[in-house]
């Protein structure tokens, strides 16, 4: 790990009178896997939107690998190199799994058409080669909308990873998932981000998911942090386990 790469520093966003930013500082740190954890309506998401050009704080700063990135389009964000992926994946459901990672491929060189990655053999060699990493080659051919949410889950990150980015923000990367193949998932995507040295930020619900891929985990809480830390100590924090995770804790057995 080195330097920040990205930089939020006080943040502040209302809706009516629901501060879904009350004041956020927080340095993400080039090659670090950072969990976001929280209640609903705590803010993760809009710090997500915030972070991609997609809501404009009306307080504070968001730098970019020192680069002022705040006021620019989703789209220039992209290009600056952050990624995104979203709770619902964002695939073309009539179009197969090979095709969208293409059309991904096609829009990072600046090609927008639907039917673009059908043109282009270099852009399907790339997918395809991209599905493999992210152990998608059996499906390459199966129609989006015909996918299981794992899979789907998948092929929308790797969509967002044919785009290059030094940093994806994933938004609950593992919701409905079946529990039955969640660590699989989330095992083949850290290995996807760490070979192509991509720093990630994921809010994340599953704290085996959290503890288990996070190196340091920042609990949101009413548009603040409330505490940030490693998952060894944030997971442990009897205040975080009551509010957060749910679980009543006693004095003598806070630690599961
Ligand atoms: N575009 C919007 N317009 C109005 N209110 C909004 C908007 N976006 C978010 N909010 C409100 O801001 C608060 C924070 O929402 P946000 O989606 O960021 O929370 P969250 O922590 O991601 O929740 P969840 O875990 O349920 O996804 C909520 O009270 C939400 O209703």
């Amino acid at each position: 790990m080195s330097g920040v790469l990205l930089s939020a520093k006080g943040l502040r966003l209302a809706f009516g009178g629901v501060k879904a930013a009350d004041g956020i500082d927080l340095d993400v740190m080039e090659g670090e896997f950072l969990a976001i954890i929280g209640p609903n309506g705590a803010g993760k998401t809009t710090f997500i939107n915030m972070s991609t050009g997609y809501l404009k704080p009306q307080g504070g700063e968001i730098s970019f690998a020192g680069e002022r990135i705040l006021g620019l389009s989703p789209r220039a964000i992209v290009r600056k190199g952050v990624g995104r992926s979203f709770q619902l994946p964002q695939l073309f459901t009539e179009h197969t799994v090979l095709e969208n990672a293409a059309l991904a491929v096609a829009s990072r060189e600046g090609f927008f058409s639907a039917l673009t990655p059908l043109l282009r053999p270099r852009w399907r060699e790339e997918a395809m080669e991209l599905l493999e990493r992210f152990g998608l080659t059996g499906i390459a051919h199966t129609r989006a909308d015909a996918l299981n949410e794992g899979a789907r889950k998948l092929a929308d990150i790797a969509m967002a990873v044919a785009l290059k980015p030094r940093l994806l923000l994933m938004d609950e990367p593992t919701s409905g998932v079946a529990a039955s193949e969640k660590m699989a998932i989330v095992e083949r995507l850290a290995t996807v981000l760490r070979d192509a040295r991509v720093t990630a930020v994921f809010v994340e619900h599953d704290m085996e998911v959290v503890g288990r891929f996070a190196d340091r985990v920042a609990v949101w809480s009413q548009g603040r942090i409330a505490a940030l830390g490693t998952p060894d100590h944030i997971l442990n924090d009897p205040d975080v386990r009551r509010e957060v995770i749910g679980i009543e804790t006693g004095g003598s057995h806070a630690a599961a």
